[in-house]
């Protein structure tokens, strides 16, 4: 028997409590006798139905949110909640934690909640990312720097990002879950102990090659090809994939190590250890100094950076006069000259060496082999006008700064100027033959007496003053003579690579002036090549015909300073955002605090982890997951800069709705990151 509605006259009323806690009732034309007139009026203020609409239409016009005003506007839609008036069936209860929970909710009904902007609340002050929060723990050779960073700005080698030690796939590592960790153990769950434990410079870096391919592929043509001037790809956004794979090539050759014992290599070296060959036909030869030399990738004890060593065996030194030339060469600062900073004996090869310490440039070949040899799969490089025109200039600019320091070049050997980077060259060997020299010029001495006349009589101070000063009146005389002879050695160098351009029968037998002639390089070119090579020509002289040459090199130079410039700039921000990423997930989903009241999602933590969501979860209308580059980036850089505008945070069943600043939410995030450091 079915009951009529006027059964239920005693409820119309009475107000339907659904509209009461609900904001409306689905039964309303369906059955329901409670009274909705009066629920409905009421439910205007009690549910903010109409306020949450309103700060949607206000974000969407205040906010730049998103792809609307943003730069890079790639037609992304924008975040919109698939639905904001969630069925009364399906709508959880939201239990506040605390203060922010308590303005979050409003309503405890499980109806959508709309918060203001946070006003109270903790004043963050300015947290920093330092603390001491164990981000320094991981000292290893990404931890290096190659050494010519320290001794000037050059964008060419400027600090770059270091990737770690490539982690082997080791099931061990990665069961080791992040609550086994120590917060503060920094070796918590690193590598088991390697096989070269005893060894204890030594960590394996190069387990495998470097995959240079980790990052978004270019796009492909016909998508470059159609792009409109407003849209930007991925790639468009950081450096271009060449550039960046080829700074990742010169980071690997400077993190490669080997285990001494593999090559029975000493340990340590003076300071130096970690020493790694860096010779590429391991040929002792002694045809460039007369010893046989051999160059080391080596890291120093004392300040962690990376240098060249170069081993010069079987030199006799006798005393510390050998010294001498390199507290000299050590005073020349060029751009084309490899920076020498220490020379020392050591007998850690088994006999007694000839140390020398410069600045390390990763992946370097000298000159022969870049023009003469193939290196593993990269051909020799083509020899051009160009190119030696470049080399003129800048052997010239060495060379006039170490004459300025009162010394010559010497020996202008083209396996003795390295190639540091597309068509830098350097010299790399400064200083050596002054050592050698010395050395060797003690050593007689020393055989033959110290201090002793021709007749075998000891000199007298006075004598061995007067010694001294002819010593230094006959450098003098040899300084000025051996630089004007390097004019003539830089001409032959030049020369010689030239000569590599033209089949000449015979070579050795041909007159320079004859090579010169049949050069097919422009005419300026072989009178300045002619010039060089005259005995009568003057480097003031020399220079003024290059001078036309320095501005084109000098223009080339500028325009590759402003390429590095712009893609440094690309990536500038890059190290700011890694940190604040690293914090917002220092502070999120932390096992160890579940039980904390304060601390858990719903607390102050709950519109960080909405923040979250908001930033890396987007969906589309259809739910599917949605990613957006330039909306991530754009929300971090805003909760970086702590900005005042708002934005909607929606939990992922869209029950909970907060409007916060980012200025608030960064005061939080901040908070929150201080708490974990101290606690
Ligand atoms: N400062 C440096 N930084 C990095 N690599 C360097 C440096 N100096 C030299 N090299 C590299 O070390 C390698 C060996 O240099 P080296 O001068 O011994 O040449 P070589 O052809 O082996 O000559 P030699 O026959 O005299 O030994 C070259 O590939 C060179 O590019």
């Amino acid at each position: 028997m079915s009951k009529g509605p006027q059964q239920y006259d005693w409820a119309k009323n009475i107000p339907c409590r659904n509209i009461q806690i609900h904001g409306y009732c689905k039964w309303e034309n369906k059955g329901c006798s409670f009274n909705h007139d009066i629920g409905k009026k009421d439910s205007q203020s009690a549910f903010p139905l109409q306020s949450l609409q309103d700060s949607l239409q206000q974000l969407s016009q205040s906010a730049p949110l998103m792809e609307k005003d943003s730069k890079f506007n790639f037609d992304t839609p924008a975040f919109t909640p698939s639905k904001f008036s969630p069925s009364l069936d399906d709508i959880p209860a939201f239990v506040p934690g605390n203060e922010v929970a308590d303005e979050v909710a409003g309503d405890v009904s499980g109806a959508p909640r709309v918060a203001g902007d946070f006003i109270d609340g903790p004043v963050s002050g300015s947290a920093t990312f330092t603390g001491s929060a164990t981000f320094t723990g991981s000292a290893g050779p990404s931890a290096l720097s190659a050494s010519p960073h320290s001794a000037r700005f050059n964008p060419e080698i400027a600090p770059i990002f270091t990737p770690g030690p490539s982690t082997p796939a080791d099931s061990s590592i990665s069961s080791a879950g992040p609550h086994q960790m120590g917060p503060r153990d920094p070796h918590a769950g690193t590598l088991p102990p390697p096989p070269f434990a005893e060894e204890p410079f030594y960590q394996q870096t190069n387990l495998f090659p470097l995959n240079y391919h980790l990052y978004a592929p270019q796009p492909p043509p016909h998508v470059e090809m159609n792009k409109k001037p407003n849209e930007r790809t991925v790639s468009d956004i950081f450096i271009p994939d060449q550039l960046r794979e080829y700074v990742q090539q010169k980071n690997e050759a400077s993190l490669r190590a080997i285990p001494n014992s593999q090559l029975n290599l000493p340990l340590h070296v003076g300071p130096y250890h970690s020493l790694y060959p860096v010779d590429k036909h391991f040929d002792k030869t002694d045809k460039a100094f007369g010893y046989p030399s051999t160059v080391f990738k080596c890291v120093s004890n004392i300040n962690g950076r990376l240098y060249c060593m170069r081993r010069l065996e079987g030199v006799p030194v006798t005393s510390g006069s050998f010294l001498e030339p390199i507290k000299k060469w050590s005073l020349v600062d060029s751009a084309n000259v490899v920076k020498v900073y220490d020379a020392f004996t050591s007998k850690a090869f088994g006999d007694i060496s000839l140390i020398v310490i410069y600045d390390y440039y990763p992946l370097s070949l000298n000159l022969m082999e870049t023009h003469f040899y193939r290196i593993g799969n990269k051909d020799p490089e083509l020899i051009t006008e160009n190119v030696l025109w470049s080399y003129f200039v800048q052997l010239t600019n060495a060379t006039v700064e170490i004459h300025s320091k009162k010394l010559f070049v010497g020996d202008y050997d083209p396996t003795k100027i390295v190639v540091t980077n597309r068509r830098r060259i350097r010299f790399s060997s400064c200083g050596i033959s002054g050592i050698v020299e010395a050395a060797k010029k003690d050593h007689n001495q020393f055989q033959n007496g110290n201090n002793l006349d021709s007749n075998g009589n000891k000199n007298t101070a006075d004598e061995m003053a007067a010694i001294a000063a002819q010593k230094k009146r006959s450098w003098d005389t040899k300084i000025v003579v051996e630089q004007k002879k390097d004019l003539e050695r830089l001409g032959n160098l030049i020369l010689s690579l030239a000569k590599s351009t033209i089949f000449i029968k015979d070579s050795s037998k041909v007159l320079p002036d004859e090579v010169i002639v049949k050069l097919n390089f422009s005419d300026e070119f072989k009178k300045l090549l002619r010039y060089s090579l005259d005995n009568k020509s003057t480097w003031i002289r020399f220079q003024e015909l290059l001078a036309p040459h320095i501005l084109k090199i000098t223009d080339a130079l500028e325009n590759t300073a402003d390429y590095m410039e712009a893609n440094l700039t690309t990536e500038v921000e890059n190290a700011r955002l890694v940190r604040l990423l690293a914090k917002l997930d220092v502070i999120s989903e932390r096992p160890e605090f579940m039980k904390d009241g304060s601390w858990s999602e719903t607390g102050e933590r709950y519109p960080i982890k909405l923040f979250k969501d908001y930033v890396f979860h987007q969906v589309n209308e259809a739910g599917e997951p949605m990613v957006d580059l330039t909306h991530i980036v754009s929300c971090l850089n805003k909760l970086d800069a702590g900005i005042e505008e708002n934005v909607l945070l929606v939990s992922p069943d869209e029950m909970t709705c907060i409007v916060m600043s980012y200025k608030r939410l960064k005061e939080l995030v901040d908070k929150s990151f201080r708490e974990v450091v101290g606690r």
